[in-house]
């Protein structure tokens, strides 16, 4: 008997490296869950839940939101989803975040997109976003159907607070002192695969023929 092995990934990267883009094209083809803790903090300001309000001036600034709190989140929502593979976009974003993360899940795979600061700042002015359901446009890469509106909902799409240009340079700075630790604490593990480039649509068949070889592999493995 085969037993499937449940996939435990994560996707990583610079803010605006295409990382909610590859997540969708990842779990519409392998079928994994997907949890983006940017979706779920903006899903709780649009909400106005006691966290969103709390958290709101925080993300505003380009900041990160508190280790225990963001860990405490992300947590209870993959306890609700332990049955089924998973994908995990924007969390883990520090160190203490990846080993509160460990304690709980063994992660197989890791994947880092590794795009210039450059590119991210040019593409990051013109990101739309569909608040509910976390999906993103670009006004020149994948433009909606109809300016503005969601292709799926035909809801209006919404311009985020935090990707004003002082915004988007304070959160690539947090980035480089906050997240790049994360990275080597996962090549230290052995289970970190890179790929680089500046334009999604080239990077994503490496990602996809790495994952086909990745999850056949792991499910051999449990057989
Ligand atoms: N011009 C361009 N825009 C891209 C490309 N890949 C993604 N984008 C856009 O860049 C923005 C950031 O991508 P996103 O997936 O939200 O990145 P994340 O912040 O890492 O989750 C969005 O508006 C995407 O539509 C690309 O190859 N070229
Ligand atoms: N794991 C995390 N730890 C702390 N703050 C986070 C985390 N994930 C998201 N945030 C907060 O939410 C904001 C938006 O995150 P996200 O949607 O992942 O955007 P991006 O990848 O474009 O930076 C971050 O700038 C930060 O303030």
């Amino acid at each position: 008997m085969v037993v499937q092995r449940l996939i435990r990934a994560v996707i990583m990267g610079p803010p605006g490296s295409g990382k909610g883009t590859v997540s969708g094209r990842i779990i519409k083809t392998f079928g994994l869950q997907h949890i983006s803790s940017g979706d779920i903090l903006r899903a709780n300001i649009e909400e106005k839940t006691e966290l969103g309000l709390l958290m709101k001036s925080c993300i505003d600034q380009g900041q990160l939101v508190p280790d225990a709190i963001m860990s405490r989140i992300i947590l209870s929502n993959l306890r609700r989803i332990d049955h089924s593979g998973w994908l995990l976009d924007g969390f883990p974003r520090t160190v203490p975040q990846a080993e509160a993360l460990d304690q709980a899940y063994v992660i197989d795979t890791v994947i880092n997109l590794d795009v210039p600061f450059q590119t991210i700042k040019e593409r990051l002015t013109s990101r739309w976003t569909h608040i509910a359901s976390g999906r993103v446009y670009n006004t020149d890469f994948n433009p909606p159907k109809v300016p503005g509106l969601d292709n799926i909902t035909g809801e209006p799409l919404v311009q985020r607070d935090d990707d004003k240009p002082e915004t988007v340079t304070r959160r690539l700075k947090s980035y480089e002192t906050q997240t790049e630790p994360v990275l080597e604490y996962y090549r230290s593990k052995g289970v970190l695969e890179s790929f680089s480039g500046t334009e999604t649509n080239k990077i994503w068949p490496h990602v996809e023929a790495f994952l086909h070889r990745k999850f056949s592999s792991l499910s051999q493995r449990a057989a």
